[in-house]
C-alpha cells in the first residue's frame, strides 16, 4: 500500500506572521498516522524557519520551485543545494502556473527533475492538460508525454520515490474538480506510461496525487480511488482547519 501523501501549496500567500500561526497550529493537531505524510509548501522565504518549527514533526516543509543550477548569475532564483542547506526534503517542479507565466517547459522539467534527485531531494513532478486539449480528447497523450520527457535520464531507482502531482489546468482555483472516475483514470494513464518507462515494480511504488478544487468535501472521494493515492491542495490548503480536514482523510482513506 503507498502511502498517502496530502501536500498544501500556498502559492504566493500569507505574511511571516500568518505562515507562523499557520504552523503552530497544524503542528499541535497533526494526526499521528504513518498512513499519510503531510507537507506544506510555503514561499522560498518562510522555509528555513517553517523546517525549524516543523523538525521533529511528522510534517515536511517542501519548496514550491527551485533552479536547476548548482549556482550561478540567477536572480531571484534559488538552487537544489539551497534548500538541502536548510533542511528541506521535497520540491515541486514544473506546476501549470510556473510553466505558464516562467516558461518552464517539459526539458526545464526534466533538468529539475534529475537536479532534484542528484541532491537528495524528492520531486513532486506537475503534469496536466488544458481545457482545451481535454476537449479535444488529448489529455492521456499530453499528460504521458510531460511524464515521459520529465523522468529522461531519470533512474528507475530514483524513479521510484518521485511524487507526481496530475493536476488539470482548467480544475485549478476555479472550484471545478475532475469528477474522482476521470482523475483516477489519468492518475492510471500516468502510472502505465511509468510500467512503460521503467517496468511495474516502479509503476507500483511511484505516488500520484490529484490537484484542482480539492477540498475536505471532495478528498475522500478523490483518495478512495485506485490510482490517487494524495492531493496537491492550493486554496483549501490555506486555513489549518482546512488543511488539517484533508491530511486526517488521508490518514482514514
Ligand atoms: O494548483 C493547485 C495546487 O498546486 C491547485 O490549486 P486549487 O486547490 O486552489 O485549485
Amino acid at each position: 500500500m503507498r502511502k498517502r501523501i496530502i501536500a498544501g501549496n500556498w502559492k504566493m500567500h500569507k505574511t511571516a506572521e500568518e505562515a507562523k500561526q499557520f504552523t503552530e497550529e497544524v503542528l499541535t493537531k497533526l494526526p499521528e498516522s504513518e498512513k499519510v505524510e503531510a507537507i506544506v509548501c510555503p514561499p522560498a522565504l518562510y522555509l528555513e524557519n517553517l523546517v525549524e518549527m516543523a523538525k521533529d514533526s511528522n510534517l515536511s516543509i517542501a519548496a514550491q520551485t527551485m533552479h536547476e543550477a548548482k549556482e550561478g548569475a540567477f536572480t531571484g532564483e534559488v538552487s537544489p543545494a539551497m534548500l538541502v542547506s536548510i533542511g528541506v526534503k521535497h520540491v515541486v517542479l514544473g506546476h501549470s502556473e510556473r510553466r505558464e507565466y516562467y516558461n518552464e517547459t517539459n526539458e526545464s522539467v526534466n533538468a529539475k527533475t534529475k537536479a532534484a534527485f542528484e541532491n537528495g531531494l524528492t520531486p513532486i513532478v506537475c503534469v496536466g492538460e488544458t481545457l482545451e486539449e481535454r476537449e479535444s480528447d488529448a489529455t492521456v497523450k499530453i499528460v504521458s508525454d510531460q511524464v515521459t520527457k520529465a523522468f529522461s535520464d531519470v533512474s528507475a531507482e530514483n524513479a521510484k520515490q518521485a511524487v507526481i502531482a496530475y493536476e488539470p489546468i482548467w480544475a485549478i482555483g476555479t472550484g471545478k474538480t475532475a469528477t474522482a472516475e476521470d482523475a483516477n483514470e489519468v492518475c492510471g494513464a500516468i502510472r502505465n506510461t511509468v510500467e512503460n518507462l521503467y517496468g511495474a515494480d516502479v509503476a507500483n511504488a511511484v505516488r500520484i496525487q490529484y490537484g484542482g478544487s480539492v477540498n475536505p468535501k471532495n478528498i475522500e472521494e478523490l483518495l478512495s480511488m485506485e490510482h490517487i493515492d494524495g492531493a496537491l491542495v492550493g486554496g483549501a490548503s490555506l486555513e489549518p482547519a482546512s488543511f488539517l480536514q484533508l491530511v486526517e482523510a488521508g490518514a482514514n482513506a
